[in-house]
């Protein structure tokens, strides 16, 4: 009785999700493929069963696709009630030290948003951690570190750490998220500069003061503290995708406060080795910043596959400075998800007339969502971008 009543609904189940799927491909029309995208990487269990919308991935890879992904930067996040509210129960750490809360918080904005791409919860901090500096997050300030990097001896402390290790509950939140999710998973790490931005200013700047006089002053202890911050990165970004993390995007917030000698000098050639390193895992790399106008030609030679522009560039500009064979990614103002929908829509039309031109565009925004910012706005967004017709223009 009991193996009939089993075997009942597990063929009920099978059932349910092939039916799901042939409907779901009737009414998106858009090409819909099972969870396995890499051979190579099959080490990872997943349902075989599963809806999976590859739209972010093939976008990154430059190929047509019938709509424009979209997913928003800083998508799980204080807009939403839902997160607010386990925020008030875990604070960032220790939702990121639990697996089964971290992946709650990061399927949040995909089953309210409709986003092409989920980010994985967590942030660029948690491996400063690892590496033995410890930091705290300070509610609408930022990390904050107590006795920052000032000298050779702080720089050779940090250790190049295993994931497997040092933070095993991001890699099981990985592992899970990638056998649950219906969109790509992104995995993420801080860059160089903008990590050695808070280590060795320890907290929040304005100006960068300390961090750009150990470049000048310090060439050679500032190219130890990146080496060492470039090792963490490859070996991180390889644990992240071994777990599942379909693409990887570099967040390098603050570089754009160099000046472009500087980034050429000073940051470059460790952006080259780091996407070097990824090159490998053949999954998109994606090169964020803010502030970047004139650093653009510069993040497309760095090896990237897919760059980060924020509102300050013109999408259509972004491309003439980029050039071809790379994809661009941005670039709505979030403080635009402020105003009137007409506008929004307005606005969001332009960015994609702009940036669907050539196959390769991710609509994103130019940084992350605002904590005031109204979850019915994003929403609206998302379907904006969902009905553009990239093949119409
Ligand atoms: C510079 C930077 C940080 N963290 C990150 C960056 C690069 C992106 C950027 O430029 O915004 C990256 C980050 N941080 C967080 C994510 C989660 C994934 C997502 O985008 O949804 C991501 C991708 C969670 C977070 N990280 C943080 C929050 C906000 C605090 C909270 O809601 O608990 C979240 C959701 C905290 C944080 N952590 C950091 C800052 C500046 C802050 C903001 C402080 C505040 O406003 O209170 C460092």
């Amino acid at each position: 009785m009991t193996v009939w009543r089993t075997s009942y609904k597990f063929v009920k189940k099978i059932a349910q999700r092939i039916c799901m799927r042939l409907l779901a491909s009737a009414i998106t029309g858009e090409d819909r493929v099972t969870g396995i995208d890499n051979p190579r990487k099959v080490r990872v269990k997943r349902s075989s069963l599963t809806l999976f919308n590859d739209t972010f991935l093939r976008a990154c890879r430059l190929e047509q696709t019938k709509t424009v992904p979209v997913w928003f930067m800083r998508q799980a996040g204080r807009y939403d009630a839902d997160y607010r509210a386990i925020r008030e129960r875990y604070s960032l750490v220790e939702i990121c030290e639990h697996p089964e809360v971290a992946v709650e918080v990061t399927k949040m904005p995909v089953d309210k948003l409709g986003v092409d791409a989920a980010i994985l919860f967590s942030d660029i901090m948690i491996p400063v951690g690892a590496m033995g500096l410890p930091f705290e997050i300070r509610e609408n300030v930022g990390p904050v570190i107590a006795s920052p990097i000032r000298h050779e001896r702080d720089v050779e402390r940090l250790q190049v750490f295993d994931a497997q290790e040092k933070l095993p509950h991001v890699l099981e939140t990985i592992r899970l998220l990638s056998n649950e999710l219906s969109v790509p998973l992104i995995g993420f790490m801080g860059a160089p500069f903008t990590l050695a931005s808070y280590m060795v200013e320890g907290g929040p700047s304005r100006d960068y003061l300390q961090t750009k006089q150990m470049m000048v002053s310090r060439p050679d202890l500032w190219q130890q503290l990146m080496d060492k911050l470039a090792d963490m990165i490859i070996r991180y970004g390889r644990e992240q995708v071994e777990a599942g993390a379909k693409a990887l995007q570099v967040f390098d917030s603050w570089v754009g406060s160099l000046a472009p000698g500087d980034f050429v000098r000073y940051v470059k050639p460790t952006m080259q080795r780091i996407f070097e390193g990824l090159k490998p895992l053949s999954v998109p790399l994606i090169y964020f910043g803010v502030n970047t106008g004139e650093l653009l030609g510069e993040f497309a030679a760095t090896g990237a596959s897919v760059v980060g522009v924020d509102w300050r560039v013109p999408l259509a500009r972004a491309r003439e400075r980029v050039g071809g064979g790379v994809a661009l990614q941005g670039n709505f103002d979030p403080a635009m998800l402020f105003a009137p929908r007409s506008e929004m829509e307005r606005r969001a039309l332009e960015i994609l007339k702009q940036g669907a031109k050539d196959p390769g565009f991710v609509f994103n925004l130019g940084h992350g969502v605002k904590p005031t910012t109204d979850i019915d706005a994003l929403k609206f967004l998302v379907d904006v971008v969902h009905a553009f017709d990239p093949l119409a223009g």
